[in-house]
């Protein structure tokens, strides 16, 4: 049985009080992993290593040493990629081409690119004239911002971590980590990562737990944070927001969504069957960038409908190892629980169940996994819980419309704003719409395809700030300006 413990100081750390908890695969609800549980007491020695860190080895190096050591992370997670393959799958049991291609790769990158953006920004300046005729010099500095607290949920797990450890070690900062309680084996083996690296201790903390009166609150409360990122629901973000408040700390969220995709009846047609089948299912639909409402035009709505019900009826549901299998199982029971009382509600609010609606039937052990099936609905009034509500799961309403305003004023009535997916020949309405549409990530005859040095972020309530690129810069570090009297 692994034994998963907290990294604080550089060094692997039982729970102060011998607390733990169980981490079960949510393939076959197998337990996996006894997790060590942590609260107050290990949040406030994270907080004490990582503000001795940023005062010590980590903030002589300078940014030449620390960029370089942030690609010796990348190359390390690379030689391990198998290690990361494994603790990712043993953690979500997702199929084995997302994690190896998608979501492992990711980990690497996000400390390559952040490096390199750090050691490329010019700095501002500004020369200013003054009444002698001598003038003064502007510029601005850079400082990190402090130790960072940042909170992570399960559906990406080590993708969504170091897209935020990154950038933040990048500009200076320590970090803590609280990976989700779902989802804890990838920061752990990230602590063994920066040791071998040579990471000064201090530098990147985990301790696990969960969220309110655990180790997350904890965090978010602790006066020794100067600033939270966050990746998770929007209701945890009002949480933590509040949490905020208190010492006026900066907050980064990236919250949900209930993205609208966007189909014309110009589109490549096989193309945009492929594109909208990965939004609205990859990773059992757990993408907070996935397509939970689709809309058709008219001409191309039946036979959009009877391809993408294809496709559903067509994935193999299996373990991450089993070969052709491409659909895994979602994160949990308690997850399962909410994914099935919306395909409840979507049948008692009338919707037609075009493919889907429930459990699939597996086979041996599996029979105790946290499987669905991908669902789609149409026929619902905009109105409809399910056509409003984030659901994070393998399911999508699909609507027909008639004309461009009309869809655009569909797909912005509601509350989020993350993303959406738009499927054209038109180059020119292409451009209208991306801009038109609330959102804070807009593809066109794409999706998921992403350039990390582009903002990245939700508008409405699917969060506040940009992350991405110099984006994250702007979190991350603290400007200060210089004004020399020359
Ligand atoms: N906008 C984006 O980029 C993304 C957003 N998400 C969103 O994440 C959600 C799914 O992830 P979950 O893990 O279920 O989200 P969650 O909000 O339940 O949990 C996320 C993390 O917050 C912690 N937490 C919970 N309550 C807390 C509190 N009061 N104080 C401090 N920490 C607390 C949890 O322990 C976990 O580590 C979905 O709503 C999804 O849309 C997920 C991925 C990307
Ligand atoms: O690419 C990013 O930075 C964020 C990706 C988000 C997901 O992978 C997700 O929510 O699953």
């Amino acid at each position: 049985m692994q034994q998963v413990q907290h990294f604080i100081g550089g060094s692997f750390q039982p729970a102060f009080n011998g607390a733990r908890f169980e981490k079960r695969s949510p393939l076959d609800r197998t337990l996996i992993a006894q997790i060590a549980e942590g609260g107050a007491a290990e949040i406030d020695a994270a907080v004490r290593a990582a503000r001795a860190a940023l005062h010590g080895d980590w903030a002589r190096l300078g940014t030449d040493k620390r960029c370089a050591m942030l690609h010796a992370v990348a190359d390390e997670i690379t030689r391990r990629f198998d290690d990361f393959v494994q603790a990712e799958e043993a953690d979500t049991g997702q199929p084995h081409h997302v994690i190896a291609h998608a979501f492992v790769p990711r980990g690497a990158a996000n400390f390559k690119v952040f490096a390199d953006v750090v050691k490329n920004v010019p700095a501002e300046s500004f020369q200013l004239d003054t009444p002698d005729g001598r003038g003064a010099l502007n510029y601005a500095l850079r400082k990190p911002k402090g130790v960072i607290g940042v909170i992570c949920p399960w559906n990406a797990p080590l993708l969504l971590m170091t897209w935020k450890v990154g950038p933040a070690l990048a500009c200076g900062n320590t970090v803590i980590v609280k990976p989700s309680e779902e989802t804890p084996l990838s920061a752990a083996l990230l602590g063994e990562v920066m040791n071998t690296v040579g990471v000064p201790a201090g530098v990147y903390n985990v301790v696990h737990g969960f969220g309110p009166g655990s180790a997350g609150e904890a965090l978010t409360r602790h006066e020794g944070v100067n600033a939270i990122t966050f990746t998770g629901e929007t209701r945890t973000g009002t949480a933590i927001m509040q949490a905020a408040a208190g010492g006026i700390r900066d907050v980064s969220f990236e919250l949900g969504g209930k993205n609208a995709g966007l189909v014309f009846a110009d589109a490549d047609f096989e193309a945009a069957v492929d594109g909208i089948f990965r939004s609205a299912f990859m990773n059992t639909g757990q993408v907070c960038l996935g397509t939970e409402r689709v809309y058709v035009e008219r001409p191309i709505f039946e036979r959009f409908v009877a391809a993408l019900k294809a496709r559903c009826e067509a994935v193999v549901y299996g373990r991450p190892q089993d070969p052709g299998a491409n659909y895994g199982p979602l994160i949990s029971e308690e997850h399962r629980r909410k994914v099935l009382s919306y395909y409840a509600a979507a049948v008692a609010e009338g919707a037609t169940v075009v493919t889907g609606g429930g459990v699939p039937s597996m086979p041996g052990a599996l029979a105790e996994g946290s499987w669905v099936q991908p669902t789609i609905w149409t026929g619902l009034p905009e109105s409809a819980r399910v056509v409003q509500e984030e659901i994070f799961g393998p399911c999508c309403h699909i609507r027909p419309f008639d004309t461009e305003d009309e869809v655009l004023a569909l797909a912005n009535a509601n509350r989020y704003g993350l993303a959406t997916t738009i499927w054209t020949r038109d180059l020119a309405r292409a451009h209208r719409v991306a801009g038109a549409i609330e959102v804070g990530v807009a593809w066109v005859n794409s999706w998921f395809l992403r350039d990390l040095r582009t903002p990245f972020g939700g508008s409405k309530q699917s969060g506040i700030g940009r992350e991405g690129g110099v984006h994250s810069l702007e979190f991350y570090t603290e400007l200060r300006n210089v004004c020399v009297k020359l």
